[in-house]
C-alpha cells in the first residue's frame, strides 16, 4: 500500500474527536520500521539539509535537529501533502471557534503558496536526534505569520531497544489554571498529531483558548530519532 493510501485508511474520525478531546492524538504504525530506519540514517547524509541546530547553544535543550531542504526526501513530501488535507477541517473549525478568520485550502501546495508569497519559504520539516542525557524543552514551532495548527511529529527509534526515557511531553496552559502535563506513550513508527500553538476547549462558560507546549524528556540511554512534520514554511 502507499503512503498515501495508508493515510487515508486512517481512522479520521477518532482522530478528530481525540484532538478536540485533548488537543492530541496518535496515529499508530504510520510507518514501517524499514522506513523508519531510512529516514534516521539520511541524518547523516550530506546535501539534505538547509541548517543544523544545535539545541544547547540557544537553550532550546541538549541534542539536535537539521530542518531539511526542498526537494524534501520523498517519504517527508508524501507525509506532508498526504496528512494536511485530513486536519485542515479541524484546523477551520477550531479557527472558527477562537474567532480567528484565517481559513485552510484542501491543498497542502495551496498553502505552501501562501507562505511563500509571504516570505516563508524555508521548509520545516527536520529530523532530530538525542542521545543519552539529550532533551528538548517544552517549545512552540511558530516560524512566521502563517501557521497551520497542527504539526506531527513520528518516532524512528523503539524504546527500550534503542533508547529508555525520552517521552513525548505535551502541556496544556489553560487561562488563569496551572499546566496540565500529559506524556503520549509511542512505538517506533508511531506518529502524534498535536496541537501546535493554542486550541479551543468548551467550558461551562463559553469557549477558551488553552496554549499548548511540546517537548522530549530526557533520554536516560541510547539513540532516539525523530521527524517532525510541519505544515507552514518558515521566514
Ligand atoms: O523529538 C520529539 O519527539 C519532538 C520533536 C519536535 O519538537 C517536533 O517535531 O516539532
Ligand atoms: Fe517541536
Amino acid at each position: 500500500m502507499s503512503l498515501r493510501e495508508d493515510v487515508a485508511a486512517i481512522d479520521w474520525a477518532r482522530v478528530t474527536s481525540e484532538l478536540d478531546a485533548r488537543g492530541s492524538s496518535t496515529l499508530p504504525r504510520l510507518l514501517t520500521s524499514e522506513v523508519c530506519r531510512e529516514l534516521a540514517t539520511l541524518y547523516d547524509t550530506e546535501g539534505l539539509f538547509r541548517s543544523r541546530v544545535v539545541m544547547s547553544r540557544h537553550g532550546f535543550g541538549r541534542g539536535e535537529y537539521k530542518y531539511f531542504d526542498y526537494p524534501l526526501p520523498a517519504p517527508v513530501a508524501e507525509l506532508r501533502t498526504a496528512l494536511y488535507p485530513h486536519l485542515v477541517p479541524v484546523a477551520d473549525r477550531w479557527n472558527e471557534a477562537m474567532g480567528i478568520e484565517v481559513r485552510y485550502p484542501a491543498d497542502h501546495s495551496a498553502f505552501v503558496e501562501r507562505c511563500h508569497a509571504a516570505g516563508q519559504v524555508r521548509p520545516t520539516p527536520l529530523l532530530l536526534r538525542y542521545g543519552a542525557d539529550d532533551y528538548n524543552c517544552l517549545h512552540q514551532d511558530l516560524y512566521g505569520e502563517h501557521v497551520f495548527p497542527l504539526q506531527v511529529a513520528i518516532l524512528l527509534s523503539e524504546p527500550e531497544r534503542d533508547f529508555s526515557g525520552g517521552e513525548f511531553v505535551l502541556t496544556e496552559q489553560r487561562p488563569r489554571m496551572q499546566s496540565r502535563p500529559e506524556v503520549v506513550p509511542l512505538r517506533q513508527g508511531d506518529a502524534v498529531v498535536f496541537a501546535v500553538h493554542h486550541r479551543p476547549v468548551q467550558g461551562t462558560r463559553g469557549m477558551y483558548r488553552v496554549q499548548l507546549r511540546h517537548g522530549v524528556s530526557r533520554v536516560r540511554s541510547g539513540n532516539r530519532h525523530t521527524l517532525g512534520v510541519i505544515f507552514h514554511d518558515a521566514t
